[in-house]
């Protein structure tokens, strides 16, 4: 078994009032692909956020190895639109970078030819790459990538999605990030765990496939297209997110604490 970088262990988070996750268990490992998949405001970056230490859990905790380096791509670049600021100068305010790594990192993501470039002007390829080369020149064990193919065309998430399985390859680093996309996320991640306040299905693509949620997640119509899925489940969450009770001749899956998905 690889190295465990982080463990994310029974994880609660609570706002005022509001539950938003409990149980969660997620491992992160050297040389895997971990994909968090979930609806709107489940909780994704909430937990990615836990993880880099932002968010403090209400409950459960975080255990990181001593040798745990982060690499994080945020979900946006919020820069001043009139602020200029090359590539270069945006990737040199990258803490302890040397240098001299910015260009071969820009030309690994195949983009050396925008060292120079003002970041206002990038594309939304542009951007995400950039992005990534800057969670890369932090020298990262473990990438964290939250929807890192935002904002790009189904070519473009392709491409960005096998730059991600490359990168992996050639550096050995954990990677986990968030996706509403599905179908590409399959075939490149190892493992998918699927977030709705709960843990609502976890394991290899294969496993997950074949598990009720992700089928009845699968099952509606169009739920192959690119576009953001609806998320439908054996069971309903009420406006708190928990989950509401059934009768029995619902024939309902009562979740436990015990539940592995
Ligand atoms: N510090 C906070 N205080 C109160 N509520 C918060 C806080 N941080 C996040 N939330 C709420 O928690 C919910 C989950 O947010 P989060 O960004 O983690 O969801 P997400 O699954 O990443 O969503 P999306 O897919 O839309 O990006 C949101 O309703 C958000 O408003």
């Amino acid at each position: 078994m690889s190295t465990c970088l982080a463990e994310l262990s029974n994880i609660g988070i609570t706002f005022g009032e509001r539950k938003l996750l409990s149980n969660i268990d997620v491992r992160l490992h050297r040389g895997e692909i971990v994909t968090l998949i979930g609806p709107n405001g489940s909780g994704k970056s909430t937990l990615i956020r836990t993880l880099l230490g932002l968010q403090s859990p209400t409950e459960g905790k975080v255990t990181r190895h001593e040798d745990l380096r982060i690499g994080y791509m945020p979900q946006k670049l919020h820069i001043d639109p009139t602020l200029p600021l090359t590539v270069k100068h945006f990737l040199g305010l990258v803490r302890n970078v040397d240098k001299k790594d910015i260009l071969p990192t820009l030309k690994k993501l195949g983009i050396e030819h925008l060292v120079n470039s003002q970041v206002r002007v990038l594309s939304g390829g542009e951007t995400q790459r950039v992005l990534l080369a800057r969670a890369l020149l932090n020298k990262p064990n473990l990438l964290v990538l939250d929807e890192p193919v935002q904002g790009v065309d189904v070519n473009g998430q392709i491409e960005l999605y096998k730059l991600i399985v490359k990168i992996r390859d050639e550096i050995n680093c954990g990677v986990l990030m968030i996706s509403h996309d599905l179908h590409l996320v399959m075939a490149q991640t190892d493992t998918v765990v699927c977030i709705n306040q709960h843990v609502c299905c976890s394991g290899t693509p294969q496993h997950v496939k074949g598990h009720p949620a992700y089928q009845a997640l699968f099952g509606i119509p169009g739920a192959e297209s690119l576009a953001i899925y609806a998320h439908h489940h054996d069971h309903e969450h009420d406006e708190h997110g928990d989950i509401k009770a059934k009768t029995k001749d619902q024939n309902a899956h009562q979740h436990t604490q015990n539940c592995s998905h």
